[in-house]
C-alpha cells in the first residue's frame, strides 16, 4: 500500500495521522545477464506505487530530448546532461525529477546501494524519465562520453528502468547489439524478459516490462594509469517503438561529484 497509505487508508472516518513516508525497497530479484561488461537484469526494481508517482509529478512536463555532445572537447561537465540539442538520434520527450522528492529520493537509495556502500549520492545525475511515442526512438550511443568534461566524471554505471509500457505496446526494446549470447537464453525469452524475434537478432534486446530494470557498467576497470575509458561494448539503443508508448528511467551515475547537484 506505501507509499500512498496516509491519504488512502482510513481508521474508521478518522484520516491516519502519521502521514510519513517511508522509504522501503521491494524485494526485487537480479538476474545476471553478462559478466563482462556487468549487465545485470532486475525485476520489480520499481513498484506499481512508485511508478504511479513519478507519472503523476512529471505530467505535462516532458520536453524534447536532449543528446550530450559526446565528442566536444570543451563539453564542460555541466553542459555534458543540461545541453538539450534536438536530434534525429534521440527522438523522445524527457524530463528532471526532483531529487527532493522522497519517493525520487527512495529510488536513489536503492539505486546507491545496489552498487555497494561506497557511492555517493551527489554522484548521482537527476533522475531522468523519458517518453516515446510510436516511430519514437533513441538510436545507438553509449551513455559514457568519449571526452568528459573532467577527468572522474564520466558516467560509470546506468540503470534503465520500465516506468509505463501502455497495454499492448510493440516494439521499443533496449537492444545491445555488442552483447554475445545469453546462456540458456531460450527461458529469458520464454519469460518475456528478452525478445527473440529474428528482426532483432543481433545482441540482446530487452523487452520494455513495467517496474524491471537493466543496469550495466559503462566504463572499462581502472587500469593503473588513472583515468576509466568506455566499454564500447556497451552500446545499445531504444528501438523505436511501433505501438502504443513506453516511459523509461535513467539512473546514472558518474565517477565524480555531479554538477547539477553540487551546484559546483
Ligand atoms: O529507451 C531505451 O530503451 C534506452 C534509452 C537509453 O538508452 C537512454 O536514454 O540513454
Ligand atoms: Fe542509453
Amino acid at each position: 500500500q506505501y507509499p500512498f497509505h496516509a491519504s488512502q487508508h482510513q481508521l474508521g472516518d478518522r484520516p491516519v495521522l502519521s502521514g510519513e513516508y517511508v522509504c522501503e525497497h521491494p524485494p526485487y530479484k537480479v538476474l545476471m545477464v553478462s559478466q563482462s561488461p556487468l549487465v545485470i537484469y532486475i525485476q520489480n526494481f520499481l513498484t506499481t506505487d512508485e511508478r504511479a508517482h513519478l507519472q503523476r509529478i512529471t505530467k505535462d512536463t516532458f520536453t524534447r530530448s536532449g543528446v550530450t555532445s559526446n565528442n566536444n572537447h570543451n563539453n564542460k561537465d555541466k553542459s555534458s546532461t543540461t545541453n538539450n540539442h534536438n536530434s534525429a538520434l534521440r527522438t523522445s520527450q524527457s524530463t528532471t525529477l526532483p531529487p527532493s522528492d522522497p519517493i525520487v529520493a527512495c529510488i536513489e537509495t536503492r539505486a546507491l546501494l545496489f552498487q555497494g556502500y561506497d557511492t555517493p549520492r551527489s554522484h548521482l545525475e537527476p533522475l531522468q524519465l523519458v517518453k516515446y511515442a510510436p516511430t519514437e526512438h533513441y538510436h545507438f550511443h553509449t551513455d559514457w562520453f568519449t571526452s568528459p568534461g573532467s577527468e572522474g566524471n564520466n558516467r560509470v554505471t546506468s540503470f534503465f528502468a520500465y516506468v509505463h509500457v501502455a497495454n499492448g505496446t510493440t516494439g521499443g526494446g533496449t537492444n545491445f547489439p555488442r552483447l554475445g549470447e545469453v546462456p540458456a537464453e531460450g527461458r529469458w525469452c520464454d519469460e518475456g524478459i528478452l525478445d527473440c524475434d529474428a528482426e532483432w537478432e543481433k545482441g540482446v534486446t530487452f523487452r520494455p516490462v513495467e517496474g524491471n530494470a537493466v543496469f550495466w557498467v559503462n566504463l572499462l576497470p581502472p587500469d593503473g594509469k588513472g583515468g576509466r575509458v568506455g566499454d564500447e561494448r556497451t552500446l545499445h539503443a531504444g528501438l523505436p517503438v511501433t505501438g502504443g508508448g513506453k516511459i523509461g528511467l535513467n539512473i546514472w551515475t558518474r565517477e565524480g561529484p555531479v554538477a547539477e547537484r553540487t551546484g559546483l
